[in-house]
């Protein structure tokens, strides 16, 4: 079997942990039964090719506990262009690609939300799985607290928590986990992500943000994410509305010092960059997120420019490069 999950974008400015979309870049495995478990991978970076090491394998073996069933020996092949560590959501797609794998090897017939509700609890949080799974712009809350990812439900036979335990521990009975809406989007967005040469592990950019917000920043996002769902899939693009509304305090300017240069190009705006729509942190960055209409190449190479004039801890320039993406229209494919 072929599984193809998109890349996706989180947060879009004002929606962190909330709001995420997918997009045109694809983490594809090809998986058959075998005699003994092995993998392969091609794309981007490095991942370990041990099952016992491998995330994807692991998130299957959590699984596999989850129903109290045992994984049959499979051939992988990963080929994943999405860059690691960069704020594009490869976890969120890694994650996925696993459950979806889980699944197809022990008949378990999943339905999206199911697996939706499984990759939430791997991940912590639903933004960014939501983005990879359902594709195109989608906006989500989870129904009860997260427990905080323990390795050992990867360990075969392990006892692990299920969005059925957990719903029912925290006494919400009759529903899914996760409620995930998906908006529209005017065909007319393109995106442009322009990716920094380093990386920024997920779990360092959310160790730095504090653990309460005032009133006033709570407010500031709540009222422009509210005015972002509406303007995204609006018939008639208003750059300075979308502009405006992807204005952001809940997590931003507390991640800028461990992106050189970010809040720098986060002032490009719509009079600067005509064309530009809306600009802020993809993800849990590096990557810079642009919604654009016009000038998506020249927007592209401005910010690489930009990131060009910053320096690294060791004072070598920031190297990046930008690719131009569509928002994803299906999500998860499995053939
Ligand atoms: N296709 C993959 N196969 C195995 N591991 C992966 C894959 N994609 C991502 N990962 C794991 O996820 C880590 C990156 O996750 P994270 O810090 O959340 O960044 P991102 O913003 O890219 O999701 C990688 O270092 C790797 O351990
Ligand atoms: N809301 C999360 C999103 C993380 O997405 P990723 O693509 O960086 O894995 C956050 O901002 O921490």
């Amino acid at each position: 079997m072929k599984i193809k999950i998109p890349a996706s974008t989180a947060n879009l400015g004002p929606g962190f942990d909330v709001m995420g979309a997918g997009l045109s870049l694809y983490l594809e495995l090809t998986v058959e039964k075998s005699d003994i478990t092995t993998i392969s991978y091609s794309g981007l970076g490095t991942v370990p090719l041990d099952p016992k090491d491998n995330f994807i394998c692991q998130i299957a073996v959590y699984v596999a506990n989850a129903f109290n069933r045992t994984l049959p020996h499979y051939k992988l092949h990963i080929n994943n262009p999405i860059p690691l560590g960069r704020g594009l959501g490869s976890s969120g797609s890694a994650i996925i690609g696993a459950i979806a794998m889980a699944d197809q090897l022990l008949g378990l017939k999943l339905s999206k939300q199911e697996i939706l509700d499984y990759a939430v609890i791997v991940e912590g949080h639903p933004d960014n799985v939501a983005g990879s799974l359902f594709g195109s712009f989608v906006t989500c809350f989870v129904r009860c607290p997260l427990p905080k990812w323990n390795d050992d439900w990867c360990v075969a036979g392990s006892k692990v928590p299920t969005p059925m335990s957990l719903l029912q521990e925290h006494n919400v009975i009759g529903t899914h986990l996760t409620q995930v809406t998906p908006l529209k989007v005017n065909p007319a967005i393109k995106c442009v992500a322009i990716i920094p040469e380093f990386t920024l592990l997920t779990s360092l950019a959310r160790s730095v943000l504090p653990d309460s917000y005032s009133r006033q920043d709570i407010i500031f996002n709540m009222s422009r994410l509210n005015t972002l769902t509406f303007a995204i899939g609006a018939e008639h693009v208003e750059h300075q509305v979308i502009y405006e509304s992807m204005q952001d305090k809940i997590h931003q300017s507390y991640r800028a010092h461990l992106v050189p240069g970010l809040s720098t190009v986060l002032q490009l705006n719509p009079t600067t960059c005509p064309g530009l729509a809306g600009i802020c942190l993809s993800g849990a960055g590096p990557t810079v997120l642009v919604l654009a209409t016009d000038n998506l190449n020249e927007i592209g190479t401005t910010i690489v420019e930009m990131f060009k004039n910053e320096k690294d801890q060791n004072g070598n320039a920031i190297e990046s490069r930008y690719l131009i993406l569509d928002f994803d229209k299906s999500g998860l494919v499995i053939q």
